[in-house]
């Protein structure tokens, strides 16, 4: 990596501005590329903030590559297949094929500065689309156009709504035999319960696609040629041919039936179509469909839908064009907080990563104000002030620094040491009292009043196994690449054995393991050894119970005396942490420290389970009575009330609850019998087999502990043609034998 320095020039009205550009040490040079110049902090109107969302191999990354191409950014197509994508950054994506961290990019097109970011689609990476989507104002759902929605469309499309994501669709893979409008446009509006609004008919289908009819406007879209070496920059434009009166014929019903589904989602349109339309809807311009189609898409209530074929370099440049017509700028989102900002900075982090050189990077998205490079910043969140030494903006595979960033912009920060994912930065800490002093007074209210952006949601992890260093030399090499690792993913958990000192590493899944430490060894240069993968396993109680427990203790010249009276019993919700309380009238007599101690035994015996060492969930735990002679030390309260806790557990019938999974495995029906028999032997339970096409989508639920290895078999098993996706459903208690069985193995009797 290295870095050159550029005169810049930005126009007329704006002062010169010096231009660092940094390049990937795999970057192409940047006279290929498009020029700099055109590095100019954009109106907010012209911003969309943007993620690309898809189930795994729907094709993100390939149309990434071409938006970036088309836009001119890069000099040449890359492809997934042959591991040379910009976004695709990271050693093992490239061997993989596959997208693990969201790497944003930025380009412009049309005017416009999009910054986008393209999402992983496995599922142990779900927590990267969430983070992505917390900051982005708009989204592209990409689909394969052969299978219509699949189980991961549907996870992703289910966070965009949480967050409130407005979203358009790219039917991929036009090209495909298989391909078929139809199947797809009847999967989103049944599974994602949503009104799909097609805005393009696809001339031709598999191999003879050959370009769309735009049902706006009525211009027919045809790319030159099919031969490979076509990148697809130029197609011809031109009125829908009327020699063809079957398409003609389809795109006059399409047209006639998005202006009902828009009139009858939008009620201006509707009107405008009643008072001066009412001979010939028809004859209502498209520039006026296409308002309230934007208005329709920001609302939430339709989702435009857009076909094309990435691979084949077609259809990616009219996606780029609805991006900007029917997505937001960041201005038309509501976020509640920043309002108290006023004009003072305010930003949220939402991307940690390392680079060996610089340090921690830090993504940032600015909500109002601006943030300058050289200048100290507030981190509301972790109550410190940091320097931001450089900001750059990651401009597809070249960083170029800038001087400062405005609202509604996604930047990358030099210098921030301490911020994490998900914490909030402002200018000062007087600016963080200012903007509390407004909210309180507003809201009349004092401490409920947040004036801090929420992060985001961090599942519990389900597997964990052991990691170790070469040598103990290497250990604290090794606690160092993890806390980077940490900082950059948080739903990687590292902890230590409290028994054997061990460092545990707790993950999402086998691939997310798997990677991590492929990244520590890559990037770190530290070679280590895994413990054999296990599942994090939780454990609860089945009835009430109560117990108690005194320990008489004599240290020193000190005498510690306690007596601990618990009741514990299966709360409402199974599925709710554990939760702990006082009777009634105790509290008021103990001191503040006493009750300090108290809750922390409590806790530390919800964190190892009586019967594996689980951590406890769905347990509701009374204090009946602590009594304690003077002298008595807090620790020993702590560990009286733990050990009281643990005995009241064991005599409230323990249980192991186990993860269970939702499967989805999509198999051709030749080999179904297989999977189906192979599904039986891992404990699963069959919910649905739906047919699509050919092949048959299996609808599963399975103990995670079953999976391990299931890729390797499942790939055998069909000669390589299933593919399925794996995801947490719920918490389930075993069945005596099976718990037994697992007690024994853990005990090493079996
Ligand atoms: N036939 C066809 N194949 C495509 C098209 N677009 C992508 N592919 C292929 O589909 C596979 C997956 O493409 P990617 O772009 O890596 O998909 P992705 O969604 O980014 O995958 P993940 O990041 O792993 O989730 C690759 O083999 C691509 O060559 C398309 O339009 N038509």
């Amino acid at each position: 990596m290295f870095w050159t320095k550029y005169l810049f020039v930005a126009g007329p009205h704006r002062r010169s501005t010096v231009i660092w550009i940094i390049k990937r040490k795999y970057g192409f040079l940047s006279d290929d590329v498009k020029s700099v110049r055109t590095v100019v902090t954009p109106d907010i109107s012209k911003i969309r903030n943007i993620g690309i969302m898809a189930h795994i191999d729907a094709g993100k990354t390939t149309t990434t590559e071409r938006m970036l191409f088309y836009s001119g950014y890069i000099r040449a197509l890359g492809d997934v297949d042959d591991g040379d994508t910009v976004t695709d950054f990271m050693a093992q994506e490239r061997e993989r094929g596959i997208t693990i961290q969201s790497a944003a990019v930025t380009f412009d097109w049309k005017n416009h500065r999009i910054n986008l970011i393209d999402t992983p689609g496995h599922v142990d990476f779900t927590l990267e689309v969430e983070r992505s989507l917390r900051v982005l104002d708009g989204a592209v759902a990409v689909f394969d156009a052969s299978a219509g929605v699949e189980a991961q469309t549907l996870t992703v499309w289910r966070q965009a709504q949480k967050h409130h994501v407005p979203c358009i669709g790219f039917l991929n893979k036009m090209d495909k035999p298989m391909a078929n409008l139809n199947l797809c446009i009847e999967s989103i509006k049944e599974k994602m319960h949503t009104t799909p609004i097609l805005l393009q008919i696809p001339v031709g289908c598999g191999k003879s696609f050959s370009g769309l009819v735009d049902v706006l406007t009525k211009e027919q879209l045809t790319w030159k040629t099919q031969s490979k070496n076509d990148d697809g920059r130029s197609f011809n434009v031109q009125p829908l041919e009327q020699s063809e009166p079957a398409l003609v014929e389809a795109v006059k019903e399409a047209r006639a039936f998005l202006i009902e589904q828009v009139a009858d989602l939008d009620d201006e349109f509707a009107e405008l179509l009643l008072t001066d339309f009412s001979d010939n809807f028809d004859a209502v311009p498209s520039i006026k469909i296409k308002e309230a189609l934007r208005r329709v898409t920001l609302a939430r209530k339709a989702i435009p839908i857009l076909c094309g074929s990435s691979l084949k370099n077609k259809g990616v440049q009219p996606l780029l064009d609805a991006i900007i017509a029917y997505l937001p700028d960041p201005s038309q989102r509501h976020h509640d907080v920043i309002q108290w900002y006023k004009e003072d900075l305010c930003a949220l982090a939402f991307k940690v990563i390392h680079d060996k050189q610089r340090g921690p990077l830090v993504f940032v998205r600015i909500y109002s104000g601006t943030l300058k490079a050289q200048t100290a910043v507030q981190n509301i969140n972790r109550d410190c002030t940091e320097r931001v030494s450089r900001l750059v903006v990651p401009f597809a595979n070249q960083y170029v620094e800038i001087p400062s960033i405005t609202a509604g912009n996604i930047a990358l920060t030099v210098g921030l040491k301490q911020t994490v994912t998900g914490d909030t930065i402002v200018a000062s800490k007087a600016s963080a009292a200012a903007a509390l002093r407004r909210a309180q007074d507003k809201k009349g209210e004092k401490d409920s009043v947040k004036v801090i952006l929420t992060g985001i949601e961090v599942p519990d992890p389900v597997f964990f196994c052991t990691i170790e260093p070469p040598s103990m030399a290497k250990q604290t090499d090794l606690e160092n690449a993890l806390s980077c690792l940490q900082r950059e993913d948080p739903s990687l958990k590292v902890r230590v054995d409290p028994d054997s000192g061990q460092t545990i590493l707790c993950g999402m899944g086998e691939l997310h393991i798997d990677i991590i430490h492929d990244r520590i060894r890559r990037e770190h240069g530290i070679e280590t050894h895994l413990g054999p993968l296990q599942v994090a396993y939780r454990e609860t109680v089945t009835q009430k119970a109560k117990s108690t427990d005194t320990l008489d203790r004599t240290i020193g010249e000190r005498r510690h005396v306690v007596t601990v009276e618990v009741s514990v019993e299966p709360s409402d919700d199974t599925g709710s942490s554990s939760k702990f309380t006082f009777q009634t009238d105790s509290p008021n007599q103990l001191s503040a420290d006493l009750k300090q101690a108290i809750e922390n035994g409590v806790h530390s015996s919800f964190l190892q389970g009586p019967l594996l060492g689980y951590p406890v969930q769905g347990v509701s735990t009374e204090i009946q009575s602590v009594s304690l002679e003077p002298g008595t030390s807090p620790a020993m309260v702590s560990a009286c009330v733990s050990r009281c806790v643990q005995k009241a557990m064991r005599a409230a019938g323990a249980q192991v609850l186990e993860p269970v999974m939702s499967l989805e495995v999509t198999v051709g029906e030749d080999y179904l019998g297989s999977v189906l028999g192979d599904l039986a032997q891992r404990r699963g339970t069959v919910r649905d087999i739906q047919s699509r096409h050919s092949d048959k989508v299996l609808l599963a639920t399975v103990p995670l502990a079953e999976m391990m290895g299931y890729s390797t078999a499942l790939r055998s098993l069909t000669s390589g043609t299933a593919t399925f996706s794996l995801e947490l459903d719920t918490y389930e208690a075993m069945n005596p034998q099976d718990q037994n069985m697992l007690l024994k193995r853990v005990a090493g009797l079996l």
